[in-house]
């Protein structure tokens, strides 16, 4: 088989996206979702593979701004639209055109690559570690009661139509990105992203909603959400779907859950995508009737390692040597004295003596300071080559907010 890799074409873009709709199962994409991935989809770092004139595999790369530990955001490449076709599988088609991404994206000076992954066992051999978590919520409000802050009941709600609502939204999100690791700096165009809303995808709910929060005239949360009307012979159990909330404020963000709980006609709250530690955890009467589950976010992989661990802040002191491995990328092999605190840091090569043993992927999988290294030695996964070295690091990486990422790409 002879097949050729290389930078898409603009004309090849409907037979390039036509493959990777076939490897999701061949249900074509509602006109308005397909137009947006054509506007957002980065041509010249999106990858295909030809075989005899055919498309056979996809890979695409977005130029991202990703949040960190200690506020900063910076370049990372969002691996997205990895396909290839049924006919090609297992035979390293993805491999080729993860190792040409990962080289391309350290040639544009990127120091991290991203994912969501349609399967987390397909990303660990590229070097890519789970970074983030996300909580999915299915909540009983009929028998949950919400306990909210002194102020709640200051705040205003509007109900908003979605789109024209926007760009209140935009900034209340964009005040929120470097509070939280994992989220990423709205770049042009992609604010149509959180308000897609084709009808062939709702299922039966409503059109989507939005309801802002507000005081002194100024929007300070936002709710966006679906409601799933359900009659049984024993009443009214809608279902309200929420696809993203976000707040300025323990008030606004309380005064949006409660009109969530709330709304007539419904018994049930379902959302799929919150942190782990959100906060709507301590404001229920009854954890165990919101059905709290938790799957894989964002994977995340350092391209560059020194440069990518110097982009954070550590929430400790630390001053530890990392023997790393990195078979993927190996310009990444071997020692690296990684010191820093609070206010910064300097990740080096050495000729010390190693103190920590791990994978570049426990790098990415602690990179947000969402996992521990400790738990990661746990599993086997980090050795520790130095008395103290693990404790010194799992506490500098870790952070006080769980990383995470309000949605796909
Ligand atoms: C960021 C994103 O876009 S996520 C979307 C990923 N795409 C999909 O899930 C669409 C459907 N699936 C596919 O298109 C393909 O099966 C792909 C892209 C997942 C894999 O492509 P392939 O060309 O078959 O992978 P390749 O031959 O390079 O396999 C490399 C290794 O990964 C393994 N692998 C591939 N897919 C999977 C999987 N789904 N689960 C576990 N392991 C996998 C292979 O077994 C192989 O392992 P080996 O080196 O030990 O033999």
């Amino acid at each position: 088989m002879t097949t050729e890799l290389r930078v898409l074409r603009q004309t090849e873009w409907d037979a390039w996206y036509g493959q990777l709709e076939l490897a999701f199962g061949g249900i074509p994409e509602a006109p308005e979702e397909r137009s947006l991935w054509n506007d957002l989809t980065e041509t010249e770092r999106s990858l295909g593979v030809w075989d005899d004139g055919a498309c056979v595999g996809t890979a695409g790369a977005f130029s991202f701004r990703l949040a960190v530990p200690g506020g900063s955001v910076v370049p990372a490449a969002g691996v997205t639209m990895v396909s290839v076709a049924s006919t090609h599988r297992r035979r390293g088609i993805l491999t080729s055109m993860m190792r040409r991404q990962l080289s391309d994206v350290r040639s544009g000076g990127e120091p991290l690559a991203v994912l969501t992954a349609s399967e987390p066992a397909i990303y660990g051999r590229f070097g890519y570690g789970i970074g983030t978590q996300q909580m999915s919520l299915d909540i009983d409000t009929a028998r949950v009661r919400l306990t909210v802050p002194e102020g709640t009941d200051g705040v205003r709600l509007r109900i908003s139509d979605p789109v024209a609502a926007v760009e209140r939204c935009e900034a209340v999100y964009a005040r929120r990105v470097p509070v939280r690791p994992g989220m990423l700096a709205r770049r042009p165009g992609w604010a149509r992203l959180p308000v897609l809303d084709p009808e062939s995808e709702r299922a039966g709910a409503s059109p989507l909603q939005c309801v802002l929060a507000e005081r002194d005239g100024e929007t300070v949360g936002y709710a966006r959400y679906a409601v799933k009307p359900d009659w049984d012979a024993e009443g009214p159990k809608g279902i309200v779907q929420l696809r993203d909330l976000e707040a300025l404020d323990p008030a606004a963000y309380a005064a949006l859950w409660r009109h969530l709980f709330d709304l007539d006609l419904t018994s049930r709250l379902t959302t799929r995508n919150r942190p782990v530690d959100d906060p709507v955890l301590h404001l229920v009467s009854d954890v165990r009737r919101c059905s709290v589950r938790v799957r894989d976010g964002l994977h995340v992989r350092p391209v560059e390692l020194g440069a990518a661990l110097e982009t954070r802040t550590y929430a400790r002191p630390v001053d530890v040597v990392l023997d790393v491995s990195d078979p993927f990328c190996p310009w990444n092999e071997g020692r690296w004295r990684i010191s820093g605190d609070a206010k910064g840091a300097s990740c080096e090569r050495t000729g010390d003596p190693a103190e920590l043993a791990l994978s570049v992927r426990e790098l990415g999988a602690a990179f947000l300071g969402g996992v521990s290294l400790g738990a990661l030695a746990g599993a086997g996964r980090v050795r520790e080559l130095r008395q103290g070295a693990l404790a010194e690091a799992s506490g500098a990486f870790l952070g006080d907010v769980a990383p995470w990422l309000p949605h796909g790409f």
